[in-house]
């Protein structure tokens, strides 16, 4: 199978993501970070750097790909815990925050859930949002509304990859560019 490529660089790690084409107008280079341990160990480690000199309680991620990064983040980072907003209601949830989300790569509405026991964990603490793209930026906007209404601070926004125009963003954190086609 023949499928054009997009070499991506990050440090020492060199990566050939397929272009998929989602619509007419817009083809992305796919970043699926799920399954490659060596490049979110990469990662993990480079934000470990980037954020030592920021004091923050929790790290907050989004299901599913930013689960690895945030777990490894978190352990290196020296946080026993982190948060995981889910896309949906799970039935052990107790008193779950929906907040509706938009996002490149879903065509149907989407929604991002903060369980209510998170929500009390994080209550008057701050928090680092990590991801591992940011593109239209609709899932971290949703992630920052669902932590300001658990009345927690966001002090950081940081991903792997800023996408398109996300790289002109001030108010985020990331190690390389991606762009769009
Ligand atoms: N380039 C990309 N690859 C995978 N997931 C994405 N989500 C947004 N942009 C993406």
């Amino acid at each position: 199978m023949m499928t054009k490529t997009y070499q991506l660089k990050l440090g020492p790690l060199t990566r050939d993501l397929p272009l998929i084409q989602l619509n007419q107008d817009l083809t992305i280079a796919s970043f699926v970070l799920l399954g490659d341990a060596e490049l979110t160990h990469y990662a993990a480690t480079q934000f470990t750097e980037l954020l030592s000199d920021v004091s923050f309680d929790y790290l907050v991620t989004i299901e599913s790909k930013g689960i690895p990064l945030a777990q490894e983040l978190s352990w290196l980072t020296h946080h026993d815990r982190y948060i995981v907003l889910r896309k949906s209601v799970k039935d052990y949830m107790q008193a779950p925050v929906e907040q509706p989300v938009s996002s490149i790569t879903t065509s149907a509405d989407q929604e991002l859930v903060l369980d209510g026991t998170d929500a009390d964990l994080i209550r008057g603490k701050r928090v680092v949002i990590v991801d591992d793209v940011i593109s239209t930026g609709g899932s971290v906007l949703t992630a920052k509304q669902l932590i300001e209404q658990a009345d927690a601070t966001v002090v950081e926004q940081v991903a792997i990859l800023a996408e398109g125009d996300a790289a002109e963003r001030k108010d985020i954190r990331y190690l390389e560019k991606l762009p769009l086609f």
